[in-house]
């Protein structure tokens, strides 16, 4: 058997903060898992190095199912972020141990792919409408078949998905949280002119979507997407809150909007109800913030039988070990939809060397044992640790609203 005879924590900044682990058999070889909790990494961090890797040491690698189940189940606390981060991270690093040991990439030892390549959506965001529109239009041209549209609100400072740079969307962005100020009538206003001037330009070949990152009631979402149904938006993620599953019924019977929820989620407990009620149509589950490939599996399972299919977060906090995991897994899942690619700065591709693909709008993990990234550790160390926490968002007023 492979033993785990040691591991590490790797925390580093090139652009922006990622936490890696690093176990190692005694053979030599090592596996990679993604740990990083975005605004909130060095908790993980220390989950890791103080509570995780001690019952490590000396367990066999190749017991992923029994080690998952030790880590879950044995710590008693089940669930929550900061626990199935340093859990999704273990089973990465041992689903890439594992292939390494058997020379085949992750997927093949997932039961094989079950498509060609995985359909990816890019993100195009600007100040204004126009400036979305020309943003999504380079994608397009770039040979994307769906995009994501965010775009300022006139007479709102700022709002989610908004940046500065037109590729790279970084929400935590200062030592302590930014102050947002929200609008709902405002962004009710915009969003449709956003979606008609789109397809004006767009065509109807390409899919749309759009992020409402949490922010309205389940009666607002409703009229959103009843007003977005004449330009067939391909998904409304995170409509409302889901902490209250039951919400997404109110939604669902005001509009055909399709629905995608779940980045923020940790377990299937959290989607369970969603899913068995058929409330969404896409889950946003994605391997480093639930649990890792062996739970997401369970979750894609379930989903599948009630016709719900996979959208995976992958947002630039999701570092390009989790973006391999989850390639891997989306090109083995029965029911997947599609995969966010949000691409990565050069210096975070060159402490991630790693052999996932894109062109013509697809993805692919590549054919290298294991997950097919490694790291550079030296480089790591150049990049040292920022802290950085994402925004917090307010209304007009000073109440605390959703970010
Ligand atoms: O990519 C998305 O859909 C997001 O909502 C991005 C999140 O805000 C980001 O990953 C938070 O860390
Ligand atoms: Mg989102």
């Amino acid at each position: 058997m492979p033993k785990i005879i040691d591991a590490k924590v790797i925390v580093t900044c090139p652009g922006r903060n990622f936490v890696t682990l690093k176990i190692i058999t005694d053979e030599g070889i090592y596996g990679l898992g993604d740990a990083t909790l975005n605004g909130r990494e060095l908790s993980v961090a220390s989950y890791l190095t103080d509570h995780v890797i001690p019952c490590l040491i000396g367990r066999d690698a190749h017991r992923i199912e029994d080690i998952w189940q030790y880590l879950y189940k044995g710590a008693y606390w089940r669930r929550g972020p900061v626990t199935m981060t340093a859990i999704a991270a273990v089973d990465m690093a041992l689903w890439d141990i594992k292939g390494k040991i058997a020379g085949l990439p992750v997927y093949q030892l997932l039961g094989g792919a079950s498509r060609e390549g995985v359909m990816v959506y890019g993100h195009a965001n600007g100040t204004s409408i126009e400036d979305t529109v020309n943003v999504a239009l380079e994608y397009q041209a770039q040979g994307y078949k769906a995009i994501r549209l965010q775009c300022g609100v006139p007479g709102m400072a700022s709002t989610y998905g908004v940046s500065k740079d037109k590729y790279f969307y970084e929400p935590a962005d200062a030592d302590l949280p930014t102050e947002n100020v929200w609008n709902t009538s405002k962004y009710l206003r915009v969003v449709p002119e956003l979606f008609k001037a789109a397809r004006e330009a767009l065509g109807w070949d390409v899919h749309l979507l759009h992020d409402i990152h949490h922010r309205l009631t389940p009666i607002e979402a409703g009229r959103l997407g009843k007003d977005l149904e004449p330009y067939r938006p391909f998904w409304l993620e995170d409509a409302t809150p889901a902490e209250n599953q039951e919400a997404f019924r109110l939604i669902r019977q005001h509009t055909t909007a399709p629905l995608a929820v779940g980045e923020i989620f940790n377990s299937i407990w959290d989607a369970k109800d969603l899913i068995q009620n058929q409330l969404i149509d896409y889950i946003r589950a994605t391997v480093v913030h639930a649990g890792g490939i062996t739970h997401l599996r369970r979750i894609a399972a379930l989903a599948d039988l009630y016709q719900v299919r996979t959208g995976c977060h992958g947002a630039t906090d999701l570092s390009p070990v989790c973006m391999a995991a989850a390639l891997h897994f989306d090109l083995s899942v029965p029911n997947f939809g599609i995969q966010e690619y949000m691409r990565h700065t050069e210096e975070t591709d060159a402490v991630f060397p790693h052999a996932y693909s894109f062109g013509n709008g697809m993805m692919h993990p590549g054919e290298a044992p294991g997950l097919g990234v490694d790291i550079d550790e030296e480089l790591a160390t150049k990049y040292e640790y920022k802290r950085a926490f994402l925004p917090v968002n307010r209304l007009e007023d000073g109440t605390m609203h959703s970010w």
